[in-house]
């Protein structure tokens, strides 16, 4: 792999539905390496759902449950580790991916995202949104230049299957 040592990981980043769980997971079958998912990860160790946290603690407890999961990473290998959507809202965090491994940006445009989240309830800065639209782009516009900035590798997704996702990934890594 390029990109120096970096730990030998790959982590992917990107909005909530670009698809990261579902590539990371065709990723690590396809390298035979273990996956990583973040979120998952927090809410087994909470014993909660992501919505369940923010409803019970809120966004700030649940950003810092990230930073220290995160932080545990650092001496991981040959993984393939999945982000959440907001990971890149800390600077802090983004000093810290950037060490992990390759980042691979995950780029979708508001349609794909709306058409992989629509029918999905688990996301809880988008729950009750009457403006599902309006509110994706308006988050993109501020998170967009902040996966830009923390990516190395940089990948469209829209209207791709995950199978061409995880072969384009794998051409340039
Ligand atoms: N390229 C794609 N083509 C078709 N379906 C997709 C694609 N990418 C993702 N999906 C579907 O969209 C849904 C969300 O995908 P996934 O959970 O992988 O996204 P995510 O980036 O991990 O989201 P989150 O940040 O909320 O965890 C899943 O049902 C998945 O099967
Ligand atoms: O984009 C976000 O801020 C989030 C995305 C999800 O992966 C979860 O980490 C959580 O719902 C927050
Ligand atoms: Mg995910």
């Amino acid at each position: 792999m390029n990109e120096g040592n970096k730990g030998e990981n790959i982590v992917l980043i990107g909005f909530m539905g670009c698809g990261k769980t579902s590539v990371t997971k065709e990723l690590a079958k396809r390298l035979n390496l273990n996956f990583i998912d973040m979120d998952e990860k927090i809410e087994k160790a909470e014993g909660k759902t992501v919505s369940e946290i923010f409803r019970d603690h809120g966004e700030a407890y649940f950003r810092e449950l990230e930073t220290t999961y995160l932080k545990s990473l650092k001496d991981q290998k040959n993984k393939i580790i999945s982000t959440g959507g907001g990971v890149i809202l800390r600077e802090e965090n983004i000093e810290m991916l950037k060490k992990i491994g390759v980042v691979v940006f995950l780029q979708a445009d508001v349609a794909h995202i709306l058409k992989n989240i629509k029918d999905d309830h688990k996301r809880p800065l988008l729950q009750e949104e009457q403006d599902l639209e309006g509110k994706i782009s308006s988050m993109l516009e501020i998170r967009e230049p902040l996966y830009l900035s923390t990516a190395n590798v940089i990948i469209q997704t829209s209207g791709k299957p995950i199978k061409s996702i995880v072969d384009e990934i794998l051409a340039i890594l």
